[in-house]
């Protein structure tokens, strides 16, 4: 049987599911983010995080994220309320049981994610579909850890959500049709375009863009030029809309490193070879935004270069 016949299998009807309450795992910048144009899409949201603390400073994110939308007037003043009103918290995996789907936006780490997708499944109807937005990790490696790889898919939403147009879909090699065309529809509804990709490491986005943030470290690194010039260089001479290294304290510092270590072991080419500026960085928990430090230091009135 070739691929074309596997694709004609027809469905069981009684596994299609109809997406009405999405799960997020993760309340980072990215679980907010997802978290919010889902719910402002009207889906009810049931967002997901170890600690009550982080949960709460994520509604409170979101909020005033969706304040700065109606302060902007792209967003009413109603529909700030009701996004905010469908979207509920839990600290338990047991709390998403009854979601549609699932999205995993932990940290960038295999271990983890498998682990949550382990404790995951156990909690959820059978039918439900689970995603993880991973930025590089092997969705096929990723879905044989859960008991439903042919329910399982890639959806790498790109940072800040609110305001990127596209979301790459990414199928495992047991995805199945209906899973893919139900997590196109959702990603049409929540109003993004999407870019189908192969399940090769960091997919294309990250594949094209995180080695050029590698190279700006290394400029850094071998003294070509510093935090200012490089970014300025970047932003005048190329119409980025960031600098590569503010972009990296953006993304968050250990996030481009795994993203790095990804591709250079999935890859096997000396190309990817992670900075070592960029290790050190992450060793000294100088992840950038998030943790006021990285290339820039975020703790004054205005960003100070490090370096
Ligand atoms: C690592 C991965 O796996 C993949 C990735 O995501 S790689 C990262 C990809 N992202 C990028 O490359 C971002 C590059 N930067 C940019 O495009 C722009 O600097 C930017 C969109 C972030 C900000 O643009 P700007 O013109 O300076 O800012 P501003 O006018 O204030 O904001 C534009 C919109 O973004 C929203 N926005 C900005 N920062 C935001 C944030 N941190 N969170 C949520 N929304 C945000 C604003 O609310 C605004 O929305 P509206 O259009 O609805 O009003
Ligand atoms: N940053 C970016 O630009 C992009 C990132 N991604 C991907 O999205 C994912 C999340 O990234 P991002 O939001 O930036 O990361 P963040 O570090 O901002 O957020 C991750 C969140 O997940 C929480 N977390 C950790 N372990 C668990 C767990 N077991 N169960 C539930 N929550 C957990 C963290 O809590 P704590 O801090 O307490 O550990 C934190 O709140 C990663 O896979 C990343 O590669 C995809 C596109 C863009």
């Amino acid at each position: 049987m070739n691929r074309r016949d596997v694709r004609a299998v027809p469905v069981d009807e009684k596994m299609a599911v109809t997406i009405k309450k999405v799960g997020v795992i993760g309340s980072g910048q990215m679980g907010n983010g997802i978290a919010h144009v889902a719910a402002l899409a009207g889906f009810d949201v049931v967002l997901n995080d170890v600690s009550d603390e982080r949960l709460k400073s994520a509604m409170a994110t979101i909020n005033g994220h969706l304040s700065r939308q109606v302060a902007k007037q792209t967003i009413t003043e109603d529909a700030r309320k009701k996004a905010l009103g469908r979207i509920t918290t839990t600290e338990t995996l047991d709390g998403l049981a009854d979601c549609d789907l699932v999205i995993e936006t932990a940290v960038e780490k295999e271990e983890v994610k498998r682990k949550i997708f382990h404790e995951l499944c156990a909690a959820l109807k059978p039918e439900a579909i689970v995603a993880t937005n991973s930025s590089s990790i092997s969705i096929t490696r990723l879905a044989a850890s859960t008991d439903r790889p042919e329910r399982f898919i890639g959806i790498h939403f790109m940072n800040p959500v609110p305001a990127m147009e596209l979301v790459e879909l990414i199928r495992g090699i047991a995805t199945d049709d209906s899973t893919f065309e139900t997590a196109k529809e959702f990603v049409g509804k929540v109003g993004k375009q999407i870019a189908v990709s192969e399940d090769f490491p960091a997919f294309i986005v990250n594949r094209i863009l995180l080695p050029m943030i590698n190279e700006a470290i290394y400029t850094l690194y071998e003294g070509v030029g510093n935090v200012e010039a490089i970014d300025a260089a970047m932003k005048l001479g190329a119409h980025h809309p960031m600098g590569p290294l503010e972009l990296a304290d953006f993304i968050g510092l250990d996030t481009c490193l795994s993203i790095m270590q990804v591709l250079h072991e999935g890859l096997a080419d000396s190309k990817y070879r992670p900075c070592p500026l960029l290790v050190k960085y992450v060793e000294a928990g100088w992840l950038g935004r998030k943790t006021q430090r990285g290339f820039y230091d975020y703790r004054g009135d205005k960003p100070v270069p490090t370096r």
